[in-house]
């Protein structure tokens, strides 16, 4: 479970996050809704540590996250993707795949280096399991790809690979959709299911509302840092305040 209880995150004046209540139960997927400039990607950037918030307290498994660093929140279980992959543009796709992973093997840079073959033999199984990862979600082709050489959208589907072919088991995923065309968006729904199907916990942030609420079994609806609806993708998509707010629904009278 992940427990957000009265989580704020202000930059100057703006309340980017104003007390956020919210809990994640494990196993299920959580939208996160809002217009621009809601809050969504700031809350996320508080769960994964890129941001300390300024009041409340995230749980993460009964264990409290304020302040530690995203490397070990990550170690915790908590994957994310990004909204831009920029930094990574010369990577392989096949080992971008395995940033997490390689991080965790030049550890024992030692014995990498002396080619100890324990570590070898690592190194293989991991290739191969990052290969399998992009066979399953049609990707085999690019492997060997720069990320750079790749349509946008498919960036995207790289991304979420990447979290799948890692330990994580509690994923956030930041506007995974944004930028996709039509024809790419099934590929990241199937990855998505991919996830979910991995028992994995996924909380997904998207414009695309209908991408949302068709894959999360509970949304949470964000309005200028503040949570204004919560509950089944039905329930707050009747909610007046969000048909308002967010889809300009219902006009007031
Ligand atoms: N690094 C920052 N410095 C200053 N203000 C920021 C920063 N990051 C976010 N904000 C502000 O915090 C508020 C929430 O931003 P956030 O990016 O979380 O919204 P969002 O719901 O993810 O929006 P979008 O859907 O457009 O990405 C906005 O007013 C934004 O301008």
């Amino acid at each position: 479970m992940l427990d957000l209880d009265g989580v704020s995150l202000a930059f100057g004046g703006i309340k980017a996050v104003n007390d956020v209540t919210v809990q994640v139960p494990e196993g299920m997927c959580f939208g996160l809704i809002g217009p621009n400039g809601a809050g969504k990607t700031a809350l996320l950037n508080c769960i994964s540590g890129v941001y300390r918030p300024a009041g409340g307290e995230i749980r993460f498994r009964g264990r409290p996250l304020n302040g530690l660093a995203p490397d070990v929140i990550s170690a915790l279980g908590i994957g994310r993707t990004f909204q831009s992959m920029e930094q990574f543009e010369q990577f392989l796709v096949v080992d971008y795949l395995l940033i997490s992973r390689t991080r965790e093997l030049s550890r024992s840079s030692t014995l990498a280096a002396l080619r100890w073959p324990p570590v070898i033999r690592r190194e293989r199984a991991e290739k191969h399991r990052a290969m399998e990862t992009l066979e399953a979600l049609g990707l085999e082709t690019h492997a060997q790809d720069r990320l750079s050489e790749v349509p946008y959208g498919t960036q995207k589907l790289i991304d979420i690979a990447r979290v799948l072919c890692s330990d994580a088991t509690f994923v956030l995923l930041d506007e995974p959709t944004s930028g996709t065309t039509s024809s790419e968006r099934p590929g990241i729904s199937k990855a998505l299911d991919f996830l979910l199907g991995g028992e994995r916990t996924v909380v997904v942030v998207d414009h695309d509302v209908d991408f949302v609420t068709r894959h999360a079994d509970r949304v949470a609806a964000l309005d200028q840092g503040r949570l204004i609806a919560q509950g089944t993708s039905r329930e707050v998509m009747a909610d007046p305040v969000v048909r308002r707010i967010y889809l300009g629904l219902v006009h007031d009278a």
